[in-house]
């Protein structure tokens, strides 16, 4: 934990990472602040605006039944709970009940299609998941296939076949459940993240990654809460940055959270929500600030404390923007779910370079190197890399020794990006150095989509590039051959881009779709990803 300090060197140096051998998320981030005082955890706004409020006491208390529940349909300690729900109050009860239980839970992202779904619920051999009904519709085609998955809980008025019903489950439940006394090391979530090639790839966390979490949040929250904070994020809670970043980190500290579910980001909308409910402390993107901009919002009643923003890159234009609307500093972070948070910057700590995403994160060693790991001079570009082990480092990548293994060398763990660390210790993002596509914030590896487009019809082969985007840093685009028989035309275009939207994931869709008679390839067969970007 930070505590206030003056200036960078004295906690950079001073920091020791404290990890206690026991420890479990749902006893840190629930149990300790339902003391029965009904302590405020969540503010729910649903899609209509009525909002409902949720105590610790409420959230543990139910959260303690769920784990029950799944107990007592025969998930045993290490099995994997899927969470497919969006900002919602029964997405924390469920990671709760499953980090109680000793199961491991994996957040899905609510726009994802089938393909999507599918492969991460097998691959992660999920035994239980919680959905909506909208949610129910996508898994109900691909249910026969997950052998695996044997129960199903929908979240709703009613429950298909097959399925059982949420809340009446829930309520049925005993309240009494004994959280197990969990090492800080024993695995807790899976979260999967997109590489250049091949499927994505589960990161798998143990329970002390929201401890390794802490220096960072802390130090871009500006120290420890004040009285009066609110969370809010428009980021998912499927994320890393919106479910350990912003949705735990609050509550280790009780701090309240506000949920919304959104069906899109609405600028003016979401600025009304931060005046209507005093919120405080937010993480916002880039791509929410782009779009707040350029729609030229009100800020009319917004009063925030702090906010963070990372996962693309911020830039000194749009740092003005923030500092002139909100009257406060927007402070970058830099990081990847697979070790979080290991760069960042607070203007009470040192000065903010616009364009710098800041310095090391107290506790973390982070240096640019080349890809053995050996460490390159000061102003040198090359890949930023993470001096192990720390302790919100991923245990592994899920069943997937080999990847695990690319991902370190020398002692470091290799991000992928390139950036590069000035004399006076600031870092400065320069790309990705691989084909990972950076889109509204979202990792998005180009051979998921590439692999979805091969299913459709018309495509015989396809390349799929990141473009330069003003708001979303980079816009998906795909160049497509076409089978014999089918011409370009604009329609092909609408039907193909709407085939990965239902089939993979609603924001991983081509924004662009350009039909070629061929692709750049080298003497061995591999499409030259890179040349296309240059056609832009
Ligand atoms: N400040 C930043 N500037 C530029 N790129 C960033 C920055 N922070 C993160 N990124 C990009 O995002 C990648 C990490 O994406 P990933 O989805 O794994 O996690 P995240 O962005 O930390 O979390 P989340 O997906 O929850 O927002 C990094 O490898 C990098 O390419």
């Amino acid at each position: 934990m930070l505590t206030e300090a003056s200036d960078y060197e004295t906690l950079y140096r001073n920091f020791r990472w404290d990890i206690p051998d026991r420890f479990n998320i749902a006893t840190a981030c629930c149990d300790r602040h339902a003391d029965g005082t009904n302590r405020l955890a969540l503010i729910y706004v649903d899609e209509d605006g009525a909002a409902t409020r949720t105590s610790f006491d409420e959230v543990a208390d139910f959260s303690r039944r769920f784990a029950n529940v799944l107990k007592q349909d025969g998930l045993v300690r290490g099995d994997r709970v899927a969470v497919f729900l969006s900002q919602s109050l029964e997405l924390p009860i469920v990671h709760l009940a499953a980090f109680r239980a000793g199961f491991v839970s994996i957040p899905l992202f609510t726009l994802f299609g089938e393909d999507a779904l599918e492969f991460r619920l097998a691959n992660s051999g999920a035994k239980a998941i919680v959905t909506d009904e909208a949610g129910y519709e996508k898994l109900a085609k691909i249910r026969d296939r997950l052998p695996d998955l044997k129960n199903i809980y929908v979240v709703g008025a009613s429950a298909p076949a097959g399925t059982k019903s949420f809340w009446p489950s829930l309520k049925a439940a005993s309240p009494d459940f004994t959280t197990i006394d969990t090492a800080a090391d024993d695995p807790a979530v899976i979260i999967y993240t997109s590489g250049t090639t091949g499927n994505p790839k589960g990161a798998l966390h143990a329970h002390r990654v929201v401890l390794g979490h802490l220096p960072n949040i802390e130090m871009c929250h500006d120290f420890l809460p004040k009285p009066g904070d609110l969370m809010w994020t428009p980021a998912d809670w499927a994320w890393i940055g919106g479910l350990i970043n912003a949705l735990f980190a609050a509550w280790y500290h009780a701090v309240p959270i506000v949920g919304h579910r959104a069906r899109k980001f609405e600028p003016q909308a979401a600025m009304q929500m931060m005046a209507d409910y005093g919120i405080h402390n937010v993480f916002l993107p880039p791509t929410a600030l782009k779009l707040m901009r350029q729609a030229g919002v009100k800020h009319e009643g917004v009063r925030l404390r702090s906010i963070f923003t990372g996962g693309e890159s911020l830039g000194g234009e749009l740092l003005d923007w923030v500092r002139a609307t909100f009257g406060i500093d927007a402070h970058e972070v830099f990081g990847q779910t697979e070790c979080n948070l290991v760069i960042g910057s607070n203007s009470k700590l040192f000065p903010i370079r616009p364009g710098s995403m800041g310095k090391a994160t107290p506790g973390f060693d982070v240096r640019i190197v080349n890809d053995k790991g050996e460490e390159l001079p000061r102003g040198q570009r090359g890949i930023i890399g993470v001096r192990q082990p720390v302790p919100c480092t991923m245990l592994e990548y899920w069943r997937n020794p080999e990847a695990t293994a690319k991902k370190y060398a020398g002692g470091f763990l290799l991000t992928g990006d390139l950036g590069i660390q000035d004399e006076d210790d600031y870092f400065w993002y320069v790309s990705r150095e691989d084909d990972v596509i950076t889109t509204a914030g979202y990792r998005v590896g180009p051979s998921e989509i590439e692999h979805t487009l091969m299913k459709h019809p018309a495509v015989a082969m396809s390349a799929v590039v990141g473009i330069p985007d003003p708001i979303r840093t980079e816009s998906i685009k795909a160049w497509v051959v076409l089978r014999p028989g089918f011409a370009p035309s604009d329609a092909l275009a609408r039907e193909i881009q709407d085939f990965v939207k239902v089939q993979l994931a609603a924001h991983e869709y081509p924004r662009f779709v350009q039909f070629t008679d061929t692709l750049p390839m080298t003497a061995t067969g591999k499409v030259l990803r890179r040349e296309l970007r240059t056609l832009g």
